[in-house]
């Protein structure tokens, strides 16, 4: 088994400047590690900090103490302590990051938003393109927007962008923030499938969902927050 991801003593407290620095403990001292191959769903009730720590892996927040070791170029990257430049390179080679969200570029068009990852990994255009092509297709995204920018799409339309964009190459680490969010049943299905076979390509997994039955069907093991809750 290769370990992907090892979280050392984590602790995070929110500090509200705005409010006269009161202070907001989340959790503290959170040990786990991920596995190659596992799919690790985040549990715990509203506010325990699953995103808080989902965007601690990523090395958006800060944690308040202790450390990440992620898995990079077959060696462990402390992410915390990481300059930004290995940050950049740790997410654009290992480390993928599927929001709910978009994030829209004005005027690129959604094949060129599907193309862009595995054109910056080395593939060829036309690889490249068929490959995109197969993935909106699979994610039921009606032909005659391929070519369009998504600024203007449904919400389910985007996040479908999104989900293609993430997972036509699919991150050797993938953390995953409510992926099925804005889905119909048939693309949830859709969605669910693909972290399968990410996983089963070798892909190790974290992610949040809301949805039960989503939740059971992509889970190989769980890891409830509450359980670090600071005392
Ligand atoms: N940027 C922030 N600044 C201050 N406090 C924050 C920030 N982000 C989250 N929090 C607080 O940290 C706690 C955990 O929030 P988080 O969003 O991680 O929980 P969650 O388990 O993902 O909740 P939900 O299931 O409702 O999405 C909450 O009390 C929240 O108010």
């Amino acid at each position: 088994m290769t370990t992907m991801i090892q979280v050392e003593n984590v602790a995070k407290t929110f500090t509200l400047h705005n409010q006269g620095g009161a202070r907001l403990p989340v959790f503290d001292n959170v040990n786990f590690s991920v596995e190659a191959g596992e799919a690790l769903v985040l549990a715990g009730a509203s506010g325990a900090g699953k995103s808080s720590l989902l965007r601690i892996l990523y090395g958006n927040y800060r944690p308040t103490a202790g450390a990440i070791r992620i898995t990079h170029a077959g060696r462990p990257v402390d992410i915390v302590a990481a300059v930004p430049r290995t940050v950049l390179d740790i997410r654009r080679r290992t480390l993928g990051f599927v929001s709910q969200f978009l994030r829209v570029i004005p005027r690129v068009s959604t094949l060129d938003i599907v193309r862009d990852p595995l054109l910056a990994r080395g593939a060829m255009p036309e690889t490249a393109t068929e490959r995109a092509k197969a993935m909106l297709a699979r994610l039921n995204l009606p032909e005659r927007l391929w070519n369009l920018a998504p600024a203007t799409f449904s919400g389910g339309e985007q996040q479908r962008v999104n989900i293609a964009r993430s997972f036509v190459d699919p991150s050797a680490i993938m953390l995953i923030d409510e992926p099925t969010a804005s889905l119909d049943a048939a693309n949830r299905d859709v969605v669910v499938d693909l972290i399968a076979e990410a996983r089963a390509a070798g892909s190790a997994i974290v992610g949040i969902f809301h949805d039960e039955a989503v939740r059971e069907r992509v889970a190989t093991r769980y890891l409830d927050i509450t359980a670090f809750r600071k005392a």
